[in-house]
């Protein structure tokens, strides 16, 4: 198995992503963090396009230990200058300079012959070679190249002293098959081919830049090239952790051999995240928030009786603590007995059908369903056996002080109907329920505070009341709807009355 390099240019292909500019402390910060992800090249900028890249990259090349460090530049003479002296503290200095080759490229944009475009090339890979050994040769726009042109032009810079040869599909354009077709071509085609190292560098404008990456790396490519979260110009490059981790998962379908440090990509996204400001999708492959959480009840009850039903990646191996079983109203009675004894519950304490009837009630009302939340619902189940419930209630308010609460009781084996007017809602509805069970208590106390998080936190009511020689009797409700909790204390405490009564 040959080895695969990792070559990442969040640094430059990343930071070219609209909005981001990094300054030369937050590009070392995530330089740091790459070596400990044991990539093998960190591109750390283009140092010829501004003081403040060219003292990045200068930083970087003296601080950091234990990758190659690289800088991209133009087939331009002084930009290959510029990007030397940028180097010339580097333990392991590389220098990626190229030009376009497609013909779209050379005759609009350079307005250079193929002949003038091969010219340049071989004198940029010269020049390079005269401040560095290891120099890197990319042929801008080879996937809408002509591929004779591109194999003679590669023979040449190969000749000329190219260590590495980067074949890029710069507009996200071609397909995994052609992309693979094309590398194939190239390791036939090209004389002196085993002299370099085969370089890919996908964008992503069709989607395809991950797909694109690992056909070529089928094909013979020996280095991939991209960024951390695929960040980068436009709809970004390759993204590396998907990369690794598709080879991680099946090596022996690419032929190669990977070095990194898999137990770093979650870190090293959320640092590349973080300092960005870019934020990672939810959805997104391997790096994303529910990259390994599990929200339907059939996936879930597969993943607690074998992990592999429905993953194919050990979070761990990610850097990930574990998977998760996200409650909600798609969960089954496996997740929600599962989470209950990891919380302390023993099956043998509740009933599961009425606890799963309640939890759905709950889930149904909101998104997802926390470990608060459920400590809230057990302590709440038996007592919400009360020999009165809610069925329905709602409030009319002025603007003004008061408030029409209608309410409607399960008790007695009746639903029972009432309406009151109060000082605001909460008066309103204990006024209702009062003229409903004909209890009348004294209110001593009354709480409400939240017990779970996000704007659908669960309300926690509690009320004091006190009634006749029975001393104070305390309700509990819960709820999402603050009033309907309210209600549910009350009612709660009247039921614990009807019973002593
Ligand atoms: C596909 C990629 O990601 S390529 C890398 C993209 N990165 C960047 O562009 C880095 C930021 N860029 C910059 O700071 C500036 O554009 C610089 C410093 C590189 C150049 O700035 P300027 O000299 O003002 O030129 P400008 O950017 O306007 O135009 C680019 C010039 O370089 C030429 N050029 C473009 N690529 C190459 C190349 N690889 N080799 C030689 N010449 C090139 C263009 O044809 C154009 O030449 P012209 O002035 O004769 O028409
Ligand atoms: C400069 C090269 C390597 C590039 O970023 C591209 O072609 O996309
Ligand atoms: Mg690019």
């Amino acid at each position: 198995m040959r080895k695969l390099y990792i070559f990442d240019t969040t640094l430059r292909d990343g930071e070219q992503s609209l909005g981001i500019t990094l300054n030369t402390h937050e590009k070392l910060e995530i330089a740091r963090q790459l070596v400990r992800l044991g990539v093998d090249v960190i591109e750390a900028g283009f140092p010829a396009s501004s003081p403040g890249d060219m003292n990045s990259v200068k930083t970087i090349a003296r601080e950091i230990k234990g990758a190659v460090i690289c800088g991209l530049t133009r087939a331009v003479a002084k930009d290959i200058d510029a990007c030397a002296e940028a180097l010339r503290d580097a333990e392991q200095p590389r220098i990626h300079t190229g030009i376009a080759v497609s013909p779209v490229h050379m005759e609009k944009k350079l307005r250079l012959s193929p002949e003038q475009v091969v010219e340049a090339a071989v004198a940029a890979v010269k020049h390079a070679k005269k401040y560095v050994s290891d120099v890197e040769f990319y042929a801008e726009d080879a996937s809408r190249s002509e591929p004779a042109f591109l194999a003679k032009i590669l023979e040449k810079v190969i000749e000329a002293g190219a260590t590495v040869v980067n074949i890029p599909d710069t507009v996200g354009y071609v397909t995994p098959w052609q992309y693979g077709e094309l590398i194939s071509f190239l390791t036939k085609n090209v004389k002196n081919i085993d002299s370099a190292i085969i370089s890919t560098h996908c964008h992503n404008d069709l989607g395809m830049a991950t797909a694109n990456t690992l056909a070529a790396v089928k094909a013979g490519a020996s280095q991939v090239e991209g960024t951390i979260n695929g960040i980068g110009e436009r709809a970004g490059n390759t993204a590396l952790e998907e990369v690794m981790m598709a080879v991680y998962s099946q090596p022996s379908l690419y032929g190669v051999e990977l070095g990194v440090k898999t137990k770093e990509i979650a870190a090293t996204s959320r640092l590349v995240s973080g300092i960005t400001g870019v934020p990672v999708p939810s959805h997104k492959a391997i790096v994303g928030a529910n990259a390994f959480m599990h929200a339907s009840g059939i996936h879930q009850d597969g993943v607690l009786k074998e992990k592999r039903t429905y993953e194919i990646i050990d979070p761990e191996t990610v850097g990930i603590l574990r998977n998760k079983i996200v409650l909600s109203a798609r969960s089954g009675r496996h997740a929600l007995k599962h989470r209950l004894e990891e919380l302390g519950y023993s099956p043998e304490q509740y009933d599961v059908e009425t606890v799963y009837k309640e939890f759905l009630q709950l889930a149904d009302q909101k998104k997802e369903v926390f470990d608060e939340d459920l400590h809230a619902l057990m302590g709440y189940t038996e007592k919400e056996r009360n020999s009165i419930s809610i069925k329905n209630i709602s409030v009319a308010t002025n603007g003004a002080a008061t408030a029409t609460a209608t309410v409607s009781l399960a008790m007695n084996d009746q639903i029972l109907t009432d309406a009151a007017y109060g000082n605001g809602p909460v008066d309103a509805v204990f006024k209702a329920i009062e003229r409903i069970t004909g209890i009348t208590v004294k209110l001593e106390d009354y709480n409400l505070s939240s017990v779970s998080r996000g704007s659908e936190a669960l309300g926690n009511a509690i009320v004091k009341v006190r009634y006749g020689e029975s001393g104070l009797v305390i309700g509990r409700g819960v709820s999402p709807d603050v009033i309907e909790a309210t209600a549910k204390a009350y009612v709660n405490a009247l039921s614990k009355i009807k019973a002593i009564d």
